[in-house]
């Protein structure tokens, strides 16, 4: 049955220019339809627009459909959250607790905790026991409004333990509302057992584990840390430019903690994103301002982890395309609520109201290359759509700390009514 969402305030439609991600200005521009409508047919939209011209153009449509009056409210994309750990085991309150008392994040790592404490817990974790506890952080997600969710390996470090992460994602998205997209990071840590032996661990990443990945068609991106203490850029680059040899997409955990020129080699190699960045040189962002590499940036783990902010306005300046996501994880982010992350992009990085807009969805879109699909209303594209509780956007982010999610469309289907799940 088709389904008409009619009379929002504001209609967001996130439509630019094309499908590629946004930069500068047009970040800013998030193509408002004032006392707009938008109708859908099946899985995806058919039109945006008022209703009058609706109507005029669709008449047989419109009096099949099913109404949801979003009067009063504001209508947008479902958000992208193109940054997540999002399979895993355990939990680390306790490392917080041990950084509010002066630990420091590798210090803690270093020491047998942050990432290897969750690749034990994961260890551990059978299959099912990651499937239900996973499945749960989905539905959180869905009520914030987050319709789509990149999911990265890394907390497994044996061949075993990253295929049933992988697995775990790949079974979500044949159950679960929210779209996953998989990204293997085999090199998230080197794992406890090769201690002392980090190019072996390299060589088993490069040689055995990415060929499987591909074989099975487990994950479409590459990603590795790559930082001080963990893997070297030298390292990091064979492991992507390996990846790329099996149709692996390279993406980059880069500059997190000392600066490494991860976004200069995020640039060299092609990666679609560097991610974190908090300490990104001038020379790395205008590498990657050079070759359209997309700046995922996390300001929940600087919060999280009382670091110094990425420099995203100065990125956006610059003409680096901006993506905004949450970085789940139980060490670093352990939020669901993009939301609140916007509101810190905007507080602590200068992005505008606007931006942190394109950042969630189009930019977001395109970091997981998804932009054809998701990320803007738009004909022709998936139903992902968000009706919230808010006058007009500004709002969004003037309320802070808030969830406004009224209600939910995934792939034409309303899964979230009221801020209740279906
Ligand atoms: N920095 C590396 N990886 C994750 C944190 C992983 C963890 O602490 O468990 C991140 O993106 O923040
Ligand atoms: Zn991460």
């Amino acid at each position: 049955m088709p389904t008409l969402i009619k009379n929002a305030n504001e209609v967001i439609t996130l439509k630019g220019n094309g499908q590629g991600p946004r930069t500068k200005e047009a970040m800013k521009e998030i193509g408002i339809i004032e006392n707009g409508s938008v109708l859908v047919n099946q899985d995806r939209i058919v039109a945006i627009g008022t209703l009058e011209e609706l109507q005029k153009e669709y008449p047989e449509l419109i009096a099949d459909s099913e109404v949801i009056d979003a009067t009063g409210k504001v209508v947008m994309p479902g958000l992208v959250d193109c940054h997540t750990h999002l399979v895993h085991g355990g939990t680390r309150e306790n490392e917080f607790n041990m950084r509010l008392n002066g630990s420091t994040y590798m210090e803690i790592m270093n020491a047998g905790g942050g990432i290897h404490s969750t690749t034990r817990s994961t260890r551990q974790a059978s299959f099912e026991e990651l499937y239900e506890k996973t499945y749960n952080h989905l539905n959180e997600f869905l009520k914030y409004g987050i319709t789509t969710v990149e999911a990265k390996s890394g907390y497994g470090l044996d061949w075993e333990n990253e295929k049933k992460q992988l697995e775990v994602a790949k079974k979500l998205q044949e159950t679960h509302a929210v779209d996953i997209v998989s990204t293997f990071m085999g090199a998230h840590a080197v794992p406890a057992e090769y201690k002392g032996r980090e190019d072996e661990f390299v060589e088993i990443v490069i040689n055995e584990m990415l060929p499987k990945v591909a074989e099975e068609q487990l994950a479409e991106f590459n990603d590795v840390f790559c930082e001080k203490g963990v893997f070297t850029p030298e390292q990091s680059r064979r492991i992507l430019e390996a990846g790329k040899q099996y149709g692996l997409t390279p993406k980059i955990h880069a500059d997190e903690i000392e600066p490494y020129e991860g976004a200069e080699m995020a640039a060299e190699v092609g990666a679609i994103s560097a991610e974190h960045l908090l300490v990104a040189s001038d020379e790395g962002i205008q590498r990657m301002a050079e070759a359209g590499t997309i700046a995922v940036l996390l300001p929940g783990t600087a919060f999280f982890l009382r670091a110094p902010f990425a420099r995203g306005r100065l990125m956006v300046d610059e003409g680096v395309p901006v993506a905004i996501s949450t970085d789940f994880n139980p060490g670093s982010s352990p939020t669901i609520s993009l939301p609140f992350i916007m509101n810190l992009a905007c507080m602590n990085m200068g992005l505008t109201l606007e931006e942190v807009l394109t950042a969630t969805t189009m930019n977001a879109a395109c970091a997981i290359n998804r932009g054809d699909q998701i990320g803007s209303l738009e004909e022709g594209k998936k139903a992902d759509i968000l009706v919230l509780n808010v006058a007009n956007y500004k709002q969004l982010q003037y309320y802070y700390g808030m969830n406004h999610t009224h209600l939910v469309m995934k792939n034409g289907r309303v899964v979230v009514k009221d801020g209740v799940l279906q």
